[in-house]
């Protein structure tokens, strides 16, 4: 096992980040899963964009690895087509297009299998063996292991060896951690890069700033204050092409127990030491283990499941889910809404809700924070109540909503107004995909935004229950039309408690 591969205790601050970042690198980047979705409709455009802002040289190599039998010409073309499809930038840049697909290079190979060819891969990795080099395994989770297996029999780990992991890691508890131990045989926690791409999102990273470089705001992040929390992420696509996927994994699994799960630890955690990649994962992870586990009563209560039957979406009619899987039953969720408790003292009595579903009515993901009413009322209006909403996606940005007198009105009367700022306004900058920062992280080792081994399992001995309870019918499932907000039930979940979902307006 390599030592020195990471830098654990490097502290954010001190490492440069994002877009501007001035430094070049020149590294191998082996991509185990080359033809597939992610690939195409990421990585590739992520590397593109870094490679023509300047960060990444014109010797790295970006080494393709998949089974299909391509020469590296055709997997070039492929490459091309790839980006003309999802990189806004690449059309316009005919320059950087050419240079970037010369970095470019394919591996016909199963990376699971250690008796295979691995000759050319180790050949191409041969020629700069002290360079940063990056295996990322973008495979299905249950070829990890085999994977790192292989990768290790063939002696290609070295000292700058790192391995990055899609999720989902594993199905639950138990193959997660068989995952773990399996990649940890070969390689060390610090060489070991779990992905979770909504960390990668600039505006999840900004929930650290707004809760700790604001002190207004971290004064009142507390029970005292906060009502409840509701964090949403729903999309208006269905599965598409990934349904025999999906269907093995549900809305908790490829949404809460990773994505959600990160950004609640994000808004619950204590503030960390400092910004370094030991002290923020510290914390999330014991947000992680204060979560209420769920049993058979609460998971009656407390969650709701649904799946999608055709609709309307974006006046379009549209496929329910059972439809666009091509089959005549199955149980898996595509919506779901949970309520959670932290068992901290700053978070006794503070109820978060997790929504998330496909073929919802709008694509957006965002926390809000409602703020507890005022104690005793002198208005004869009652105000509602102040809520904080995070706008993670789309029209990044950040809204305090506050009562204020209106002027039109005859007396004193109340009316709501907002305090908005959309980042992309104030910035006057493109978003990045999250992609772009967490590549480019693993290549400068800082592992501040990746998972680590035991949040990951942590994580999953929460959501374990839930889906042992699912599985026994404890809670039925429901269905929704493609299109609407979900199920009446997800609405009572929060009516129980006096609260209502705030929608997009
Ligand atoms: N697509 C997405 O948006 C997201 C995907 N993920 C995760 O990323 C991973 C990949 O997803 P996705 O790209 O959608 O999957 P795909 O099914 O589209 O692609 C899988 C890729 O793996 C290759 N592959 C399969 N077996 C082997 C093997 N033994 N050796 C080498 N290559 C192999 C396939 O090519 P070939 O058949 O030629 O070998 C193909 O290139 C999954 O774990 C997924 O859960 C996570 C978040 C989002
Ligand atoms: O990881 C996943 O995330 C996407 C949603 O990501 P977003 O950045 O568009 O919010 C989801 O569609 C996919 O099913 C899931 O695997």
């Amino acid at each position: 096992m390599a030592e020195n591969a990471g830098k654990a205790g490097t502290a954010w601050a001190e490492t440069d980040t994002g877009p501007n970042e001035s430094h070049q690198a020149s590294f191998d980047f082996v991509i185990v899963g080359a033809t597939g979705d992610l690939t195409m409709r990421k990585l590739l455009p992520a590397f593109f964009e870094r490679f023509r802002m300047g960060q990444i040289a014109d010797d790295t190599k970006i080494i393709g690895v998949a089974r299909s039998d391509l020469s590296v010409e055709v997997y070039r073309e492929r490459a091309r087509s790839a980006l003309s499809e999802f990189s806004a930038s690449f059309a316009s840049d005919n320059k950087d297009a050419e240079k970037f697909l010369e970095l470019v290079h394919y591996v016909s190979l199963d990376a699971s299998d250690t008796s295979a060819e691995w000759r050319p891969l180790e050949t191409l990795l041969s020629v700069n063996p002290q360079r940063v080099r990056v295996f990322y395994v973008a495979t299905a989770p249950k070829l990890y292991v085999a994977t790192a297996d292989a990768i290790a029999d063939h002696g290609l780990i070295t000292a700058t060896t790192r391995i990055v992991l899609e999720k989902p890691i594993g199905t639950d508890f138990v193959s997660a951690r068989a995952i773990n131990d399996g990649v940890g045989r070969h390689f060390a926690e610090e060489q070991i890069f779990r992905i979770d791409h909504y960390i990668g999102k600039q505006t999840v990273q900004n929930i650290l700033a707004l809760r700790f470089a604001n002190p207004i705001l971290e004064r009142v992040w507390n029970a005292d204050s906060i009502a409840h929390v509701q964090i949403t992420a729903t999309e208006t696509v269905g599965v598409g092409k990934r349904g025999p996927y999906y269907d093995t994994a549900g809305a908790l699994r490829d949404m809460v127990q990773n994505h959600l799960l990160q950004v609640l630890s994000l808004v619950a955690m204590e503030p960390p030491t400092a910004l370094s990649a030991m002290d923020l994962r510290d914390e999330k992870l014991k947000i992680l283990r204060a979560l209420k586990p769920m049993d058979k009563v609460s998971i009656a209560s407390d969650t709701v499941r649904a799946q999608y039957v055709a609709g309307m979406v974006d006046g379009k009619r549209v496929d329910g889910y059972l439809e666009d899987l091509g089959s005549d039953a199955s149980n898996t969720e595509t919506f779901l809404a949970i309520r959670a408790e932290i068992r901290t003292t700053r978070w006794a009595g503070v109820p978060f809700y997790l929504r998330t579903g496909k073929r919802m009515a709008h694509k957006e993901s965002e926390v809000v924070i409602e703020f507890r009413p005022q104690p005793w009322a002198i208005f004869k209006d009652t105000p509602e109540p102040n809520r904080l909403v995070l706008r993670i996606q789309p029209d990044e940005g950040v809204s305090l909503s506050l009562s204020s007198k209106d002027p039109l009105a005859e007396g004193f009367r109340l009316r709501d107004v907002n305090l908005d700022v959309s980042y992309i306004k104030t910035f006057g900058t493109r978003y990045p995909d999250s992609y772009e920062d967490l590549l480019m992280a693993v290549v400068r080792g800082d592992q501040v935004l990746f998972i680590r081994r035991d949040e990951v399992q942590a994580s999953w001995r929460w959501i374990e229950p839930v889906l042992d309870g699912w599985a026994e019918n404890v809670r039925p499932m429901e269905t929704y039309p493609a299109g609407s907000r979900g199920p009446a039930s997800a609405d009572e979940l929060l009516r129980d408690d006096g609260f209502v979902w705030k929608e997009k307006t």
